[in-house]
């Protein structure tokens, strides 16, 4: 009888020796890629994989799920993700992987060539995938007969885990990495053509909305606006994409308003890009002047997809349109912002989920205070006219400067004292490459603008002083009559009691 120690010792033996099988068949596999040549690769290689599987197959603890490309006619969502989130395991050890750009996406993928093997650990389970490309030997012409699967190899103790959790993981990343892939759109009603890739989940947007890519730099970073306001849109922006089941259950759609007001130039429209940049959020830019009966309204609105911003700009000049009738019949059917609001709640409480709506306005003090109560937009964001550490973003962004002993200071202390866009410094950083004669451009601009405030002040002063000077006239006009009235009065009253 064998002791139990020589059981182990054998077993261990067994696997040590399985193990470096193993390690041999990759490294077979990994030279055979490079050496045989093409027309019998394939063949050896099988038939290679094949005897190492009957002989060593049944000490192995090893199991293997095979991950077709298709399932019948349609994609296998697993394959697909599998291949996304493969391209992040592909590591400076890999020896050979595939290189591609498509015109639609942002960045240069990578995936795995034939054969070719990367390994992921997940919660400490190793796990190994290949690449497999089978073209079938009497056709070989056809891309169609081609196959493809990845082979996703662990130890069988943690099949459940694998099936339950890991697949899981993987889709969930996948879908990640496609969104930080994606272009931001934008989508007009105008709009001749659309170039639409897409991934949009069989969303109809024919003869309603056009999109083109939205590529529009502006990033949070970028922004020249208030540091607390930006942290503080960035948190409310977050906390509404991770709250889809509180939305749920306090039964309110998950819809976040937005009403964004101050000067032109101050960067309300660079706003809204850079939240669509955040979220990876296409805009739907919507023209309610263009808009003719409630019917066409809901239909625009029942177009645009989930994950969205709409927006409407300007909305103090979108007042007059909405106050009319946009039904002619019956008349009480008028559309006003506010009733917009309501109306989207409606229409999204049963099949929208995460929209973002943005009103811009100039004016805040002109638009309808309906529209301003508690609860109409969830956040009223005032876009201001530049400050210093506004100018820090700009001149970073703009010059990839962070100081200037002479000029930061002299600008800082003028952008405290005069109203200047963001807009307008951005202009003046623009117009010279370098940096010192860019700041000076600023100065120069600052200082023009400070005299001229002065001078409206002056004027406004001596305006005010004629004003005051007239008054004082007419006063003393007026006295002078009540005067001449109450002595004419007397008089006749004198006149009177002679004559009695
Ligand atoms: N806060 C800002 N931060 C960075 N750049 C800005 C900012 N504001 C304006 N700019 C620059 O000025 C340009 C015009 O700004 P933008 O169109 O965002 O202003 P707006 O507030 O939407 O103006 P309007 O009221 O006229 O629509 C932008 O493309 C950007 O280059
Ligand atoms: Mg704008």
């Amino acid at each position: 009888m064998q002791s139990f120690g020589e059981v182990q010792s054998m077993a261990s033996n067994i696997f040590s020796a399985y193990a470096s099988v193993a390690a041999s068949m990759m490294l077979f596999r990994s030279l055979a890629h490079d050496v045989i040549p093409e027309p019998l690769k394939s063949y050896i290689i099988s038939a290679f994989t094949r005897i190492f599987s009957y002989f060593f197959a049944p000490l192995s603890t090893q199991i293997t799920m095979v991950v077709d490309e298709n399932t019948g006619m349609t994609r296998n969502q697993i394959y697909e993700s599998a291949e996304i989130y493969l391209h992040t395991k592909i590591n400076p050890n890999t020896k050979r992987f595939k290189v591609s750009k498509n015109p639609k996406k942002k960045s240069i993928s990578l995936s795995m060539e034939k054969d070719e093997v990367v390994t992921d650990t997940y919660n400490n389970i190793e796990l190994t995938w290949q690449f497999v490309l089978e073209v079938p030997e009497n056709s070989k012409n056809s891309f169609q007969s081609e196959k493809r699967y990845f082979e996703l190899s662990f130890d069988k103790q943690h099949r459940e885990t694998v099936l339950n959790e890991y697949l899981h993981f993987i889709m969930q990343k996948a879908k990640e990495l496609r969104e930080k892939d994606r272009n931001v759109k934008l989508y007009t009603r105008d709009c001749p053509y659309s170039d639409s890739d897409d991934d949009d989940g069989g969303r109809n947007v024919s003869g309603v909305w056009g999109s083109v890519n939205l590529d529009h730099p502006v990033t949070f970073e970028k922004l020249a606006m208030n540091p607390q306001l930006k942290e503080q849109i960035i948190d409310d922006l977050d906390r509404f994409v991770r709250r889809k089941e509180y939305y749920k259950k306090v039964g309110k759609a998950w819809k976040r308003g937005y009403l964004l007001y101050g000067p032109p130039g101050t960067g309300k429209s660079s706003l809204i890009a850079a939240m669509a940049n955040y979220l990876k959020f296409d805009i739907y830019d919507l023209e309610l002047t263009s808009l003719y009966s409630n019917a066409e309204l809901k239909r625009t609105l029942l177009s645009t997809a989930n994950r969205s911003i709409i927006v409407i700009e300007d909305i103090d000049c979108n007042a007059p349109m909405l106050n009319r009738d946009v039904e002619p019949e019956p008349s009480d059917n008028k559309l006003t912002l506010s009733g917009l609001l309501n109306f989207m709640d409606g229409l999204w409480s049963n099949c929208g989920d995460e929209r973002i709506i943005i009103f811009t306005t100039n004016h805040k003090e002109k638009i309808d205070p309906a529209l301003l109560r508690p609860g109409r937009m969830d956040m009223h964001i005032h876009m201001s006219y530049c400050t210093p550490a506004g100018f820090d973003v700009l001149a970073l962004n703009y010059l990839a400067i962070h100081d200037h002993p002479r000029l930061f200071p002299e600008i800082k202390d003028l952008i405290q004292e005069v109203q200047v866009t963001p807009a307008e410094i951005a202009e003046h950083l623009m117009r010279n490459e370098n940096a010192e004669p860019a700041l000076e451009g600023v100065v120069d601009l600052l200082k023009r603008k400070k005299a001229e405030a002065n001078e409206e002040n002056i004027n406004k002063k001596a305006k005010a002083g004629i004003e005051v000077k007239g008054e004082a006239k007419k006063e003393a006009k007026m006295e002078k009559i009540v005067k001449s009235l109450k002595s004419f009065r007397k008089n006749s009253r004198r006149g009177k009691s002679k004559r009695m």
